[in-house]
């Protein structure tokens, strides 16, 4: 099935997507479309729309007006149980401050999502080890998130988001509280990782230097969605 006479139907699309916080509206009309397996950098100016934009893709937050489009099903018509399932399922998320659970240690932070899902302990905490793994994150599984660095930090909740395989990984500037080289660090994982599980990545960030890690990038101005532009 195609949209548009020759690439295939979006994994993902908002379209005509319209959010107010109170009297502020962040986006008035803005559309997007992530493919399945593609690494799409948001960017834009602070107060653009850019957290709105991914909270209403991510199904955390209903658009005033617009669609979501998520597999070929309305995210923004799905009762509210439905949506937190989906959401378990198929999607992962990271904000700029990783949002570890301070009490447990990496290894159980990144096991929590597969105990939810009915995984053993032990099975959760052999299969967070190797996502730890995958991350670069060594001899540091038995730490809590208190005692890790930034970067390190941040790549624990990586594995976290995507443990469970999610078609869709939602990262918030994932690389906003960290200094440069502990950002490429990062950035490197998620992308290698990313490509590897062919999992889409839905990037928020307005570093240039971090949107170069995407396949596309497209630009938020003022609640409107901009066609990337290269500059001269
Ligand atoms: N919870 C909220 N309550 C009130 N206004 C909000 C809220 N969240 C966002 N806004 C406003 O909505 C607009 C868009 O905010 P949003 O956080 O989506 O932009 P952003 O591009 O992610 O900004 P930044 O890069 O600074 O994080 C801004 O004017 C912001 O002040």
């Amino acid at each position: 099935m195609t949209d548009d006479g020759g690439s295939p139907a979006p994994l993902l699309a908002g379209r005509g997507l319209v959010k107010a916080h109170g009297r502020t509206p962040a986006l008035r009309g803005a559309s997007i479309a992530l493919g399945a397996g593609e690494i799409l950098a948001v960017t834009g100016p602070s107060g653009s729309g850019k957290s709105t934009l991914l909270h209403l893709l991510a199904g955390i937050v209903r658009p005033d007006e617009g669609s979501v489009t998520y597999a070929g099903q309305r995210l923004d018509r799905l009762p509210e149980q439905r949506l937190t399932e989906l959401r378990r399922t198929d999607f992962g998320v990271v904000f700029q401050f990783g949002q570890l659970i301070p009490e447990l240690t990496a290894v159980d932070n990144v096991g929590l999502p597969l105990l939810l899902a009915g995984a053993s302990r032990a099975e959760a905490r052999r299969r967070a080890g190797e996502w730890l793994e995958r991350f670069g994150v060594r001899g540091q599984e038995e730490l809590r998130p208190g005692e890790l660095s930034g970067g390190q930090a941040q790549r624990v909740a990586l594995a976290r988001a995507l443990v469970t395989g999610p078609e869709v990984v939602f990262a918030d500037e994932p690389t906003g509280a960290l200094d440069s080289l502990a950002g490429e660090q990062v950035m490197t994982a998620l992308a290698r990782t990313a490509r590897e599980a062919g999992t889409a990545v839905l990037l928020i960030t307005h570093d240039a230097q971090v949107a170069a890690y995407a396949d596309r990038e497209v630009r938020l101005s003022d609640g409107l969605v901009l066609p990337a532009e290269v500059a001269a």
